[in-house]
């Protein structure tokens, strides 16, 4: 699904992230790791095709990014849903619309899909808050919110950025549930965390591997249960 070999990346000025070889094979479960400024956001954004590797080679559905122009690499990220750090929610927008916006991103008619839409509101149990507006929803209910999102283009990978960071334990584990649920669906899961706990939890669940970023190298780390 997506292989990295010997690529490396950096913004202009020093190395962020250098000698990468990883094979992230369809249907498995990744977590990334590491210190703070360690590289885990670049590293995702190189995953969603969001900055190509500036040495090496990444390859992403058996497509060589380098090779790739701006609308097979558009095509490709279709493929990727994303949940960002932040969730970048559009905050004129109910929930329900920013839900359906990857859809309208994609010149597709979002009221064609609105049975999918309520479908995937009520999986993430936000069906009563859809015309809410973002500034209205609590923390848990965004990062749902933005699960709902990063799958309404039903991707065959979800890549998530500390989507538990700003969350209580229990709400936490309610997103985790959601991931897990997917990866059992097939789809590939990647998602960076600081929380090891969750690490465990997931562990405990499903085959799940763990990469650990340090001074912009990859090494697969071992978390004790
Ligand atoms: N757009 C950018 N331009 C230049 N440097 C950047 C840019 N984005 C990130 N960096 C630098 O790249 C390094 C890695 O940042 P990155 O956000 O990938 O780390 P991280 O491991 O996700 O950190 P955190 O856990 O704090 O979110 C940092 O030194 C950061 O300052």
């Amino acid at each position: 699904m997506i292989e990295f070999e010997q690529a490396g990346f950096s913004y202009g000025g020093g190395q962020i992230l250098s000698e990468l070889d990883l094979s992230i094979r369809p249907g498995s479960f990744h977590f990334l790791t590491g210190p703070s400024g360690a590289g885990k956001t670049t590293f995702l954004r190189l995953c969603y095709l969001d900055l190509k590797p500036t040495q090496g080679r990444m390859a992403v559905f058996e497509q060589d990014v380098a090779r790739a122009d701006r609308d097979r690499v558009a095509r490709l990220r279709q493929q990727i849903g994303v949940v960002h750090q932040d969730c970048q929610f559009l905050d004129h927008l109910s929930l329900r619309e920013n839900v359906a916006l990857p859809l309208q991103v994609a010149g597709r008619d979002a009221r064609r899909f609105d049975d999918d839409i309520d479908d995937l509101l009520s999986w993430v149990g936000l069906d009563a808050r859809s015309d809410a507006l973002p500034a209205e929803l609590s923390g848990g209910e965004r990062q749902r919110a933005a699960l709902a999102r990063a799958v309404i283009m039903a991707p065959e990978m979800i890549v998530a950025d500390e989507p538990t960071g700003n969350i209580d334990w229990e709400m936490g584990l309610r997103v985790l549930d959601l991931l897990i649920e997917l990866n059992r669906m097939g789809k590939t899961i990647l998602i960076a965390t600081h929380d090891l706990n969750l690490i465990r939890s997931a562990k405990s669940q499903v085959e799940a591997h763990v990469l650990r970023l340090r001074s912009g190298r990859l090494q697969q780390a071992e978390v004790a249960l």
